[in-house]
């Protein structure tokens, strides 16, 4: 199965540095393009993946050059470089992109607006691909149909064709360590497609899995509610921080306790998951608590901002 000569990476977060470094270290596609809407954090990226990649030298996981050359084949891409609000998508048309990861924020707008630019400006045969922890990769193949204009219908031919080359491929945190990437199809998505997805993942030396496009897929909707229900006994005082993730690690040999977790994940993302969970199931079970809600609206969002339920 033919891999991506050009591969598009839309988020420099910590899901999309990740994802751009395996994709050219590890399935060394020739080139990988770093867009993100907010240029300080392509900076940070690449700043994060040379210490990554410094690490596996010194560790004598990869040479010095093999790393030299996993830098060079990423090219960022940011909104400086590229003119009008689609800019940065034409731009990533232009350099030929033949496969696209979005990791953008867990937002259904955000990812909608994305998906559109895409098919305005990518070739029909790139795959689209969502990094998303739980938003509905049908709902996403409707948004790319929709970027062809009103007069394409998401059911005809070019409706079907373009939203048949949608798929999600959730890759997990963080990704050069994380065995595990989670492949979605939507109701459209095409074989091919999907076969170009799992080959994607493959390539980039992880294992797969395939779940149907149900919200949270199967690693959040068995994540989400766990992790709420730890915030959840630190609400209601059942137990302290450390002893509610002392209690997973040393009496369920859980890595890291749900807290901490949490906080690794980022607590904004958790909240968004929940909440696509709940509105998804209307099920009460998984209603986000109180306490999660508030730490976000306090930019408190876990490692990533240097403040969760733990301090960094
Ligand atoms: N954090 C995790 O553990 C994890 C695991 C698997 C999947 N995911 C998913 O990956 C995606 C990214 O998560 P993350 O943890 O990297 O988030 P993050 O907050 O670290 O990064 C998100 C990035 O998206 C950028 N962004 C927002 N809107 C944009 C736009 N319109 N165009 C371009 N860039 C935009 C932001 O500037 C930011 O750099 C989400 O869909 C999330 O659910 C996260």
């Amino acid at each position: 199965m033919a891999l991506p000569r050009t591969l598009s990476v839309i988020g420099a977060g910590q899901m999309g540095v990740g994802i751009a470094l395996v994709a050219s270290l590890r399935a060394q596609i020739p080139k990988v393009l770093l867009y993100d809407r907010d240029p300080a954090q392509i900076t940070k990226g690449l700043a994060f993946m040379d210490k990554l990649l410094q690490k596996d030298v010194s560790k004598g996981k990869i040479s010095e050059e093999q790393a030299k050359a996993a830098k060079e084949r990423i090219i960022s891409v940011s909104h400086s470089s590229a003119t009008g609000e689609s800019g940065w998508a034409r731009e990533l048309g232009e350099r030929g992109t033949d496969m696209v990861v979005e990791a953008a924020s867990e937002r259904l707008s955000i990812k909608e607006n994305i998906f559109q630019a895409l098919t305005q400006n990518l070739s029909k045969d790139a795959v689209l691909a969502s990094n998303t922890s739980s938003i509905s990769i049908t709902k996403l193949a409707g948004a790319a149909v929709d970027g062809l204009g009103a007069s394409v219908s998401r059911a005809s031919e070019e409706g079907k064709a373009c939203a048949g080359r949608v798929v999600g491929v959730h890759f997990f945190n963080p990704v050069p360590v994380m065995k595990l990437c989670e492949v979605i199809p939507g109701l459209q998505t095409s074989d091919a497609t999907l076969e170009r997805a799992r080959a994607f993942a493959v390539a980039c030396g992880k294992e797969v899995t395939t779940s149907k496009d149900v919200p949270g897929f199967v690693s959040n909707a068995l994540l989400m509610p766990f992790l709420n229900e730890a915030i959840m006994c630190l609400e209601s005082g059942t137990a302290t921080r450390d002893d509610i993730d002392k209690t997973l690690r040393l009496g369920m040999g859980h890595p890291m306790g749900p807290l901490q977790l949490a906080d690794f994940i980022g607590l904004d993302t958790c909240l968004a998951i929940q909440e696509t969970l709940y509105d998804g199931t209307r099920d009460s079970k998984y209603r986000p608590s109180v306490l999660l809600g508030r730490m976000v609206d306090a930019g408190w969002l876990g490692k990533k901002s240097g403040k969760g339920f733990y301090d960094y």
